[in-house]
């Protein structure tokens, strides 16, 4: 086998990804070279989305998928976006269906360059969010952050996208709170006993939010796709909007919408920005051409 495999550095709207071309292996990019690239000067990344063949009727690749901290997660929106832009440019089809650890998903690319994924049926069960605690209601569990008497942030809806979320609803402007301080604590917290991203979501009006996020496993983000989706469903769900939303992110704005089917479709941009080989197993790196 050779040491190194090709991979494209990518964004989905400021979402950093890195594209890993793992097929023809049997192996998997291992979590120390995610933690060695994600420190990479030109590789810090949010995401990398190892490309894997699959013998699975019907599907045609699987996506494996790894935080920063070399965690692996069950969905990423923006880096699904980034795989199908990358294999619509090789292979000149349009449509995709993936596996991940969330299931089988379907992707496609549009004439204007948009890219659709049906990131699946939203799951609000608290077991399978999964919560530590039974609660009947997942529109808003008890959790909150801040002196008891006047909390910061309270009572998120909680639901997974494949990968669990808590949406914090606030009425003032989603940069006056303290995410980066906040977001470790809330990831961690007891109640989610396998962690959480967490996001903080205004309504602008009945289709249109504004969210910024803290992931799991990764920090800080400017673009998460499945807490975009999570964003729009819960607030769906909760009366706040209609089924069809736009949810901006700090890296600009993606299109949810929650069909009658329950299964949510994102819609957004991808981008490629360079490529080059990477070893799989330990995250050593060189670009195709010399970086500006
Ligand atoms: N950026 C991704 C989500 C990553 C989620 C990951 N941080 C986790 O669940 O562990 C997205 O666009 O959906």
């Amino acid at each position: 086998m050779e040491s190194t495999v090709p991979f494209a550095k990518m964004n989905g709207l400021g979402n950093d990804i890195v594209v890993i071309d793992m097929r023809g292996r049997s192996d998997a990019v291992t979590s120390e070279a995610a933690i060695a690239l994600a420190s990479g000067d030109r590789t810090g990344f949010d995401q990398i989305m190892a490309i894997h063949d699959i013998d699975l009727d019907g599907v045609d690749y699987r996506i494996d998928i790894l935080n920063r901290d070399g965690s692996r997660s069950q969905a990423c929106g923006n880096g699904t976006r980034c795989v199908v832009q990358a294999l619509a440019s090789e292979t000149g089809r349009k449509s995709f269906t993936f596996k991940t650890l969330a299931g089988i998903l379907t992707a496609e690319e549009h004439e204007d360059g948009l890219i659709s994924v049906d990131m699946g049926r939203p799951e609000f069960a608290w077991d399978k969010i999964p919560l530590a605690e039974e609660f009947h209601d997942t529109t808003r569990i008890e959790l909150q952050i801040g002196p008891i008497d006047a909390p910061v942030l309270h009572s998120p809806s909680a639901v997974a996208i494949g990968n669990p979320h808590a949406v914090f609803w606030v009425k003032d402007d989603v940069w006056s709170y303290d995410l980066e301080r906040f977001g470790p604590l809330l990831e961690n917290h007891p109640i989610f006993p396998e962690r959480a991203n967490i996001s903080i979501a205004r309504v602008i009006d009945d289709h249109t939010l504004d969210i910024r996020t803290w992931e799991r496993g990764t920090g800080l983000t400017r673009a998460c796709g499945s807490a975009a989706c999570a964003a729009g469903v819960s607030a769906a769900r909760t009366g706040r909007t209609g089924r069809t939303v736009t949810v901006n992110v700090p890296g600009g704005p993606l299109e949810i919408e929650w069909r009658e089917n329950n299964h949510v479709i994102m819609t957004g941009p991808a981008e490629w920005e360079f490529s080059g080989r990477v070893d799989p197993l330990t995250g050593a790196w060189q670009a195709d051409e010399v970086l500006a």
